[in-house]
């Protein structure tokens, strides 16, 4: 024999209050859309039907709890419909409606009402539909017990539409003050498009006298400007750069976006405040823009977006992929306005939000070759745009790597050479795709090995004066597998070089990873390094402009000699932060110790050590 399922309504109210909904105050929100729905749903039979929704807090006299009534002139329930709709969880109009009108209606899943519970233990819900005779009236009673009553009111509404009421329960009374409940039917009421009105102390309030303001006339663009740019201080709290107009097709979205004021993190996602159908859905959506434009934020309303059942949210399908693509285009076209009409306004933007703006012109060829010159980059003569770069230069070099660019810029810069530094986020790949979007640029990978080639040679007398110091500096760094030069080079406190290609670090990475790792494992790496073998041997410059460098190739006493250019090919790779191995960081300790020794001379106490 087959059994039902019994549902324990309190353990379902439980989980929709703590897992669904972000507070009980949603009860508000459930109300005024159940309202709204039942207008369209009237509407769609009666298209002269104007619709408006009442809200009233009734205090009691005699100290009893607060009550209130939430009241609409939609198409109300009949007896049948407020069996099945109203009593049965899961159980929703708007579902049956789909075909036709499915569009209108923001609910869907048939529970919203089910929020009241955690704000009062009764509902009251008295209604009068548009299809009954005369006046009949019903009432509807449900507990959060899970038991519900239907019987015919005594007191008949004068005309379709349905009140609900809700009695405060003593834990939810801060929900049913004049103040709370002004706030939420605000917050999530004051888009709805019709009249909403509060009644509170003997006195009613129409809370949404003027359409939003992206829908309003205006006189003058500038005046829509700051009407806009108003309404973002009003919802985000803060004074935003400059507005922008959204509009999408798929989903019926419009609204505006509003550009932040300070650079935000490249990987933050911003939230955007959301109606849904002139609801407000949430102020946390945050999928509803593409990726790259993380400079603004957004107030839009959607027609044609589906809400997850929290109703905090959109549901990710093909329509909010469409209606995400067409916002992501309306900033697009904003930044292209700017670069073709206000280049300057661009350049400050560009200036607070490049990087949103550098990963669109990663994605989006046209846009590329729109603002490529105008972004900024770091260089070893300063910050700079390409396009003052390829005045000075017409190759467009670059390194990848913040180590190479430490090691490289103080003497790149002091001969006046251009390196960009392409560490940072997108910089490479914008650089490395400018020939491909612009054919007659050229752009280059830098390395520190090409450095010393266009430095100063020596000349012949300085050649001979320097040759036990290169004799005896090539023997030291034979095993080390580097090369040694001689040249010139400003500036002068810098007294070597250290460079080497790309594989050349990978080469020094898998020899420290072999020493430190077990047999096994230095076997794969064995055949790692076959396969990459280097292109071209590390070198370490001497900088013959340098005085200590001067002195040292002077210097008669060979282990002196060798230990200090030791010590030099070790602060090279420290100053390049590269990882010193094994071998290496024995050489910088026989130096330390070295050194120590040799200041330390005679100079000692003789006593209780011996
Ligand atoms: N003010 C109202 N006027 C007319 N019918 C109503 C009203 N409030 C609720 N109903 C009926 O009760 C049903 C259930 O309402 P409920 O709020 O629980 O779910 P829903 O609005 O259908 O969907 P959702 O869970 O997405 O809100 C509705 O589908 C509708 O038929």
């Amino acid at each position: 024999m087959d059994h039902r399922f019994q549902v324990n309504l309190r353990g379902v109210i439980d989980l929709l209050s703590h897992h669904l909904y972000s507070s009980p105050g949603v009860f508000v929100r459930e109300l005024l859309q159940n309202a709204t729905d039942a207008s369209r749903a009237r509407r769609n039979l009666e298209p002269a039907h104007q619709g408006e929704v009442r809200v009233e807090l009734i205090e009691k006299q005699d100290g009893g709890p607060p009550t209130l009534l939430f009241q609409d002139d939609g198409v109300g329930l009949t007896e049948e419909e407020l069996h099945r709709f109203l009593a049965t969880i899961g159980e929703s109009s708007k579902r049956e409606a789909l075909e036709a009108h499915r569009g209108d209606f923001i609910g869907q899943f048939g529970i919203g009402l089910l929020s009241c519970f955690m704000v009062c233990d009764e509902l009251l819900v008295v209604t009068r539909s548009v299809k009954a005779e005369g006046r009949e009236t019903w009432e509807w009673r449900g507990r959060q017990d899970g038991t519900y009553s239907v019987r015919p009111s005594e007191h008949p509404l004068a005309r379709p539409g349905t009140q609900v009421f809700l009695i405060a329960r003593p834990d939810a009374a801060e929900y049913f003050t004049h103040e709370r409940v002004r706030q939420l039917a605000l917050h999530y009421g004051s888009l709805l498009p019709f009249p909403l009105q509060l009644t509170a102390h003997g006195r009613t309030e129409h809370l949404n006298p003027t359409p939003p303001p992206w829908r309003r006339a205006y006189e003058s663009a500038a005046e829509r400007r700051q009407a806009l740019l108003a309404h973002g201080r009003e919802v985000f709290g803060m004074d935003f750069v400059d507005c922008v107009p959204l509009r999408a097709e798929a989903g019926q979205v419009e609204g505006v976006a509003y550009v932040l004021p300070f650079s935000p993190h490249f990987q933050s996602r911003q939230t955007h405040r959301v109606y849904l159908k002139d609801m407000l859905l949430t102020e946390r959506a945050e999928n509803l823009l593409p990726q790259w434009a993380f400079f603004v934020r957004c107030v839009v309303n959607a027609q044609g977006l589906r809400p997850t059942a929290s109703r905090e949210a959109f549901y990710e399908d093909a329509t909010l992929a469409s209606a995400r693509d067409a916002l992501g285009q309306c900033l697009r076209q904003y930044l292209v306005d700017l670069a073709t009409h206000e280049p300057r306004t661009l350049q400050r933007l560009i200036a607070l939000h490049g990087l949103s703006v550098k990963a669109l012109a990663l994605d989006d060829d046209d846009f590329y070759r729109l603002v490529i010159h105008w972004l900024p980059f770091e260089t070893t003569l300063g910050m700079m745009t390409l396009e003052h770069y390829r005045q000075g230069s017409p190759t467009v070099r670059y390194v990848t790597t913040l180590d190479t660019f430490r090691q490289v810029s103080r003497v790149a810069a002091a001969q006046g050479l251009c390196i960009i530094n392409a560490a940072y986020t997108h910089d490479a790949a914008l650089l490395e795709k400018l020939p491909r979007v612009l054919p007659n640029a050229r752009v280059e990978v830098f390395s520190a090995a090409q450095l010393p080639q266009g430095l100063e040679e020596l000349t012949a007398e300085e050649h001979e004066g320097v040759a036990r110091l290169r004799r005896i500096a090539e023997e030291a760094l034979e095993s080390f597998g580097c090369e040694v030069s001689l040249k010139k080079f400003l500036p002068a406190e810098v007294p070597t070089l250290y460079g080497d290609v790309e594989e050349g670090a990978f080469q020094r990475d898998l020899e420290r990873a072999r020493e430190e790792s077990d047999s096994l494992y230095a076997s794969l790496l064995e055949g790692t390094q076959d396969k990459a073998p280097p292109q071209e041997r590390p070198q370490l410059c001497f900088n013959l402009r340098n005085p200590v460098i001067r002195r040292l190739a002077r210097v008669r006493d060979t282990a002196q000699l060798r230990l200090s250019v030791e010590m030099l090919y070790v602060q090279a790779l420290l100053l390049g932060h590269r990882p010193l191995n094994a071998r290496e960081m024995a050489l910088l300790n026989r130096g330390l110790l070295g050194l120590i020794e040799s200041r330390l001379g005679d100079d000692e106490d003789t006593g209780s050590l011996h």
